[in-house]
């Protein structure tokens, strides 16, 4: 249990549940292969069962930290600031993005969009989930769209989400990681067929890098 304090600051966004920071190099979508620095936020209730980062899920499990910390550590390292998580939109972005920006930094979020959008971006990636389908705010400001390919159905999904995503969204199909051989190809195909879509991999995996 937090105490009363601390779960105020929290409330407000002057503390969030700091999981693990890194510097490293955009291993996804539009931005790949570009220095960044990334924070990842605890905190997630969308429950994707092939997630990555299940030990981001419970909030309690990472220290509340306070934006300042947060932001001294950033500016040291990257002009770039990735905010990921967890879902990083279950808490209020607005006092931690105000203050990077303060410091001259680009930031980037990467958000299943299942809350609503709060804090200041310079990118938006919104990667959709079916179990809790993005909020009409984050489908109106993303500037890419990531939607994770598992099975053959991911790509009825893929193109629902293209429709209610902004017109402006750069789209993209990315291979859930323990399925890639068996979808890599038939995301090849269907970029080939279907050329508004780009492929995005997880680079950082090939490379071996955080
Ligand atoms: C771990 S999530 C954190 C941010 C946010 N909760 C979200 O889902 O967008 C970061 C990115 O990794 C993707 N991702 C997670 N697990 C994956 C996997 N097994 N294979 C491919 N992409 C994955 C997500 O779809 C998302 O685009
Ligand atoms: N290198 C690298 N690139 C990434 N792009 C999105 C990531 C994430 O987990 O949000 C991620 C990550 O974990 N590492
Ligand atoms: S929404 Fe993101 S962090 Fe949450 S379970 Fe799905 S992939 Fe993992
Ligand atoms: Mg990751």
């Amino acid at each position: 249990m937090l105490s009363k304090e601390v779960q105020l600051e929290v409330n407000k966004g002057a503390m969030l549940p700091l999981m693990e920071e890194f510097y490293t190099i955009q291993g996804e979508g539009f931005h790949t292969g570009t220095a960044a620095y990334f924070i990842r936020i605890g905190g997630c209730d969308v429950g994707c069962h092939w997630c990555d980062v299940k030990e981001s899920w419970n909030a309690e499990l990472h220290p509340p930290t306070g934006i300042e910390q947060i932001v001294t550590n950033a500016t040291k390292y990257s002009e770039t600031v990735v905010i990921t998580g967890g879902e990083p939109l279950m808490w209020d972005m607005s006092l931690l993005t105000q203050k990077l920006k303060e410091n001259n930094r680009k930031v980037h979020i990467e958000t299943s969009g299942a809350y609503p959008l709060t804090g200041t971006w310079d990118w938006i990636c919104l990667s959709p989930k079916k179990n809790k389908l993005p909020t009409e705010t984050v489908y109106d400001n993303a500037h890419e769209l990531k939607v994770i390919i598992y099975n053959k159905h991911d790509f009825i999904f893929a193109e629902e989400q293209a429709e209610k995503v902004n017109p402006n969204a750069i789209l993209f199909l990315q291979p859930e990681w323990s399925k890639k051989e068996e979808m890599t190809p038939l995301i090849v195909d269907y970029v080939m067929n279907n050329p508004k879509w780009r492929v995005s991999l997880q680079t950082h995996k090939y490379l071996n890098i955080p």
